[in-house]
């Protein structure tokens, strides 16, 4: 026996009964109805794996109307059903019109029963598959919405962010290639899935790529797709990350790592709009909103011939510079607080707030990591931390760094002004320089303990 529920829907009852009999045999349940009014009621309380459905249910008529209304019903109710269509003798036509019409298969009156039987375990097959997919496509939607609920604000409010507010409001609505320029963690990838977000592609896929990841073996396959046997691995048919994305958009991360061979079948699919798996020769139309990044100087690679530059002419019509975060300090506060909020909540701290020197210390260090470094040095703040007011020391931002970036001098230190205060700062500078930022080892060498340090790194804005 096998399992399946099938409902047969029929007014002659002599057609419900032989169908009942018969398939009770082979299958685990079997309902019939004669009036098709109840459907909307069983189908609410019950999921058949297919539902034989009469064409005519008012004796001489035979326009199929009435088969029609219900087979439009049902798959309202259930897009996923699958309707095999009981027909007269002589109505083929009629059939063939509703498979159109989203009719699976149709049998007609009388039936042979093996011939039923065949009919009613293929579309079985076919309501399998049909759920499978409708689990992936749901299951797929809820992955695409948590990964962008990660990505969903953009935080600061400076010029330069203001003005990028602005840029990815209005490509957003074009299906112009848009390549994003800046340093790492500076927020690119959260700038190629808000343009997404706001783009008509919004309900369809955003396929993010790390080209810097792939190698050049797995480049075409992972892009394009393969055919079974295409390589010793290929056990199956795959679709390639461009015809995954088909409908929506792609994000193509780290451009610049790309070798020229890889630019080439690259720049040949951007082209053509076509794609074709590795070891088939079919032409596979991809409709995919283009969307690139990269750390790298691509002007300067066309330069040094290691970037094509009709490449780069093809994905840089809508160019977006985004700032390191060092030439925005006034959005770090606003940063700060922002991440600050999510891992109190995540981590379940009572910390409120950070201190004015803690702050002070942020927007004085480079943070050659951007905003990832920033989100990764609050992260570890909140985990280390309890009390409610972050302090500086908190912060395990590198001290080193700081001095760095403000032309310190590493080795000598010339003191113009003998003022003591002014005097004790700069051997502390110099101090700290010395132990890449260690407070403690500092503290040893000045003869101080670690609090008095930090007093002292505070006094002096340090
Ligand atoms: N303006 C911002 N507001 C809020 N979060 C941000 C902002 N910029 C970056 N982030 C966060 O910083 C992290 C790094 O961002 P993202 O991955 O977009 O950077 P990227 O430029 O693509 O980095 P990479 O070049 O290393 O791939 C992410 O967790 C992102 O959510």
């Amino acid at each position: 026996m096998l399992q399946g529920k099938i409902l047969v829907i029929d007014d002659d009852v002599d057609v419900l009964d032989a169908a009942k009999l018969y398939l009770k045999r082979h299958l685990a349940k079997v309902d019939t109805e004669t009036d098709p009014q109840v459907l909307p009621d069983l189908l609410h309380n019950e999921s058949y794996d297919v539902i034989l459905l009469d064409m005519n249910f008012t004796k001489d008529v035979s326009s199929g109307k009435e088969g029609f209304y219900w087979l439009d019903q049902i798959l309202k109710l259930d897009p996923s059903a699958v309707v095999v269509l009981i027909t007269a003798y002589g109505d083929v036509e009629l059939a063939v019109k509703a498979i159109k019409e989203g009719a699976t298969d149709f049998v007609v009156k009388p039936w042979e029963n093996k011939k039923l039987l065949a009919t009613v375990l293929s579309s079985m097959k076919l309501r399998a598959s049909r759920l499978e997919s409708e689990k992936l496509r749901s299951w797929q939607k809820q992955v695409s919405a948590d990964m962008d609920y990660h990505y969903q604000a953009i935080i600061g409010q400076s010029a330069p962010m203001l003005q990028l507010y602005e840029t990815i409001r209005q490509v957003a609505r074009t299906d112009a290639n848009v390549l994003i320029l800046g340093e790492n963690g500076t927020g690119k990838e959260l700038i190629a899935r808000a343009i997404h977000r706001n783009s008509q592609r919004s309900e369809a896929v955003f396929v993010n790529v790390d080209l810097g990841a792939l190698s050049e073996n797995l480049f075409e396959s992972e892009l394009f797709g393969h055919v079974k046997g295409a390589f010793t691995d290929a056990k199956e048919d795959r679709p390639g990350r461009f015809e995954i994305a088909s409908g929506g958009s792609i994000f193509l991360d780290e451009i610049g790592n790309l070798s020229i061979s890889m630019q080439a079948k690259l720049l040949s699919v951007l082209q053509s709009k076509n794609v074709v798996r590795v070891g088939s020769n079919k032409t596979i139309p991809v409709d995919v909103r283009q969307i690139f990044a990269t750390n790298m100087d691509l002007y300067q690679m066309v330069k040094e011939k290691s970037f094509r530059q009709d490449l780069l002419y093809r994905i840089n019509t809508i160019e977006i510079h985004v700032p390191p975060l060092r030439e925005r300090v006034e959005d770090i506060p606003l940063l700060a607080e922002y991440f600050l909020q999510q891992y109190v909540k995540k981590y379940q701290k009572n910390i409120r707030s950070l201190s004015e020197p803690a702050l002070k210390r942020m927007q004085k260090y480079p943070w050659p990591g951007n905003v990832r470094e920033l989100q990764h040095v609050m992260e570890r703040a909140v985990i280390m931390n309890k009390g409610y007011t972050l302090q500086a020391e908190d912060l395990f931002i590198n001290v080193r760094q700081t001095y760095e970036a403000e032309g310190q001098d590493k080795e000598s230190v010339v003191i113009s002004n003998f003022n003591l205060e002014h005097v004790e700062k700069i051997m502390i500078q110099k101090i700290l320089r010395k132990y890449h930022g260690s407070v403690t080892q500092a503290a040893r060498e000045l003869g101080l303990t670690r609090t008095s340090l930090y007093r002292r790194m505070e006094k002096y804005d340090l």
